[in-house]
C-alpha cells in the first residue's frame, strides 16, 4: 500500500490474534496501526511495543477515534460488551472488521451497536497465530456499507499473502462448523480419552507411529491453546450443535454395533460412509488420482509423519501393524457421510491447516480396503482396545452433552482438566506439531496441480 492512500488501522484486542496482525501489518508497511487492550493492560503492553512503530493507546474509545478500519480481537463471549463499549466511539465513515472465529454473535453485536455511518467488513484467518499467514484462507465478509470498502480490506492485508475467501456471515458459520466445530470435537475427545486412561499416548506401543502421531500432536496443540477459542466457536455457532451431536451419535453407533458383534450392519455403514465420502466403491483401492470430486488426495506419508513422533518408539511396536478399531476415524467419516459434508470441498474453500490433517489421517485409513477391513474386523473383535474405545465413547458423549448445555465454565473445566493432564509435553509438542504441519503443507504445495 502507498502511504498517501493508506488507511489508519486500529487493532482492539492485543492478545495472540491481534498481536500478530499487528506485527504482520507494520512489516507489511502499514504505517500507522493504533492498538489496545483491556486499560489495566495499558503500560505493560506500552513497555512491550516500544520501538517498534505499533502505537498504544489506553482503550477501545481511543482507537475507535482515529482508525479507518477497527478490528476486533476479542473473545466471542465478549464480542458484544466490547462493542457496546467502543462502537459508539467509531470514527464517522470507518469500516469495522472482527476476527472472531464465530460470526453469529459478532454479526449482532455490530448491528445492534455501531453507528449507522459505519461499514462492516469483516475477516477470520483460518489458521492460529504461530502458523504463516501465507498461503492460508482469509475469509473477507462484506455485510454492509460501499463495496469499495473491501478493496480496502483486501489492499490493507494483501502483504499477509493469504488466499481470500469472500463469504456471507451465515456461510462463514456453516463452513467453519463443518471443518473446525466437528474436528475439534473429535481431537478434544483423544485428549479426554487419554486422560481418563491415564495414559500418554507416546509412552505406550499402541500410538506412536505414522498417523498416529498427527492424532497425538494435533491433540496436544489444541488442548495447549487457549480454551475459549474452542469454546467460542462450540457453543456460539448456531450449526456446531448438531455437527458435535452426530460425531458422538456416530461414535456410540458403531461402537454399540462393534460389542454387539453385528459384523453386516458395521461393515455395511462403514463401506457405504467410505463410499459416500470417498467415492471409492467397497472393493476398489483409494488411488492417488482424484477423490470426493475429482479433488486431489492428501496423502499422507507413514515415514514423513514418523519424523514427528513424540517420546521413543517402543523396540516391540517396530514392524508390527497392531490391530485397532480407529474408531475416531470410522465414527468421523460416518459422521461426514450422514451430514451430507464433503470435506474435500471444504478444505479447497476454507480448511484449516488442523483440518487438512484430519482428512489426511482419514483418507490414509480409508484408502487402504485392507486397512478398513482391519479396523473392522478389530472393532468387532480385538478386546486389547475395547477399554480405549469405551472411554472415547465416553469422552464424546461428555464433549456434545457439554456443548449442547451451552454453559462456558462446564467447557472451560473438562477443557483444563485434560489440558493439565498434558501440559508438561505442551513445549515439544507445540514445535513438533508446527514442524509436520509445515512440512506436510509444503509437500502439499509441491504436489498441487498434480
Ligand atoms: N487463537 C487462534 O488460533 C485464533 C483465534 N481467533 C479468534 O480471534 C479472537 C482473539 O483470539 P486470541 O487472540 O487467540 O485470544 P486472546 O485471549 O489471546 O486475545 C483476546 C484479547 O482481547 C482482550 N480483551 C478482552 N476484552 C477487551 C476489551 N474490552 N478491550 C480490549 N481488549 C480486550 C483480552 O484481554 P484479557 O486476556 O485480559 O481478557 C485478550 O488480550 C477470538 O475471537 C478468536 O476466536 C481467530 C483465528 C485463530
Ligand atoms: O486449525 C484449527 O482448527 C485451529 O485449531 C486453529 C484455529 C482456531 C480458531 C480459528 O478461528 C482458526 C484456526
Amino acid at each position: 500500500m502507498t502511504g498517501k492512500a493508506q488507511p489508519v488501522i486500529g487493532i482492539i484486542g492485543m492478545g495472540d490474534m491481534g498481536r500478530m496482525y499487528a506485527k504482520r501489518l507494520k512489516a507489511g508497511g502499514i504505517e500507522t496501526i493504533y492498538v489496545c487492550d483491556k486499560p489495566e493492560s495499558y503500560e505493560q503492553l506500552k513497555a512491550e511495543l516500544e520501538g517498534t512503530g505499533i502505537t498504544p493507546l489506553r482503550d477501545g474509545h481511543a482507537v475507535s477515534r482515529l482508525s479507518d478500519l477497527i478490528i476486533y480481537s476479542v473473545e466471542a463471549a465478549a464480542i458484544s460488551a466490547v462493542v457496546r463499549e467502543y462502537g459508539p466511539s467509531t470514527k464517522l465513515g470507518a469500516v469495522v472488521a472482527g476476527q472472531t472465529s464465530v460470526k453469529a454473535p459478532e454479526k449482532e453485536a455490530f448491528d445492534r451497536w455501531l453507528p449507522e455511518d459505519v461499514s462492516v467488513v469483516s475477516v477470520h484467518s483460518l489458521h492460529g497465530p504461530s502458523v504463516t499467514t501465507e498461503g492460508q484462507p482469509l475469509i473477507i465478509i462484506h455485510y454492509r456499507g460501499p463495496e469499495d470498502n473491501v478493496k480496502m480490506v483486501e489492499d490493507v492485508f494483501r502483504c499477509f499473502k493469504s488466499r481470500y475467501v469472500h463469504l456471507s456471515y451465515e456461510e462463514h458459520d456453516m463452513v467453519t462448523a463443518n471443518t473446525q466445530a466437528v474436528t475439534h470435537a473429535a481431537f478434544l475427545t483423544m485428549g479426554t480419552a487419554w486422560k481418563n486412561s491415564a495414559s500418554y499416548p507416546w509412552e505406550t506401543t499402541r500410538y506412536v507411529s505414522g498417523i498416529e502421531v498427527v492424532k497425538v500432536n494435533i491433540t496436544l496443540r489444541i488442548y495447549a491453546a487457549k480454551w475459549h477459542v474452542y469454546a467460542g466457536l462450540a457453543l456460539l455457532n448456531p450449526s456446531a450443535q448438531t455437527q458435535i451431536q452426530q460425531y458422538s451419535r456416530s461414535v456410540t453407533e458403531l461402537f454399540k454395533l462393534m460389542v454387539e458383534g453385528m459384523e453386516s450392519e458395521l461393515s455395511e455403514r462403514v463401506w457405504s460412509a467410505r463410499e459416500k465420502v470417498f467415492g471409492w466403491k467397497r472393493d476398489e483401492e483409494g488411488g492417488e488420482g482424484g477423490v470426493g470430486g475429482g479433488r486431489a488426495p492428501i496423502l499422507l506419508k507413514e515415514d514423513l509423519l514418523d519424523q514427528f513422533s513424540l517420546g521413543q518408539k517402543p523396540a516391540e511396536a517396530e514392524g508390527k501393524a497392531n490391530p485397532n478399531s480407529h474408531l475416531s476415524l470410522l465414527a468421523m467419516v460416518d459422521c461426514w457421510a450422514r451430514l451430507g459434508i464433503r470435506p474435500y470441498e471444504h478444505l479447497a474453500v476454507a480448511g484449516t491447516p488442523v483440518f487438512m490433517l484430519w482428512i489426511g489421517v482419514a483418507e490414509y485409513l480409508f484408502r487402504s480396503t485392507s486397512l478398513v477391513a482391519s479396523a473392522i474386523s478389530a472393532g468387532l473383535s480385538d478386546r486389547v482396545h475395547r477399554s480405549d474405545d469405551i472411554e472415547f465413547v465416553v469422552g464424546a458423549r461428555g464433549w456434545s452433552e457439554c456443548v449442547s448445555f451451552g454453559n462456558f465454565d462446564l467447557y472451560r473445566r473438562r477443557f483444563e482438566e485434560s489440558a493439565n493432564f498434558f501440559a508438561p509435553r505442551f513445549e515439544e509438542a507445540t514445535k513438533l506439531g508446527g514442524k509436520m504441519i509445515k512440512a506436510i503443507q509444503d509437500g502439499q504445495a509441491s504436489t498441487a496441480g498434480r
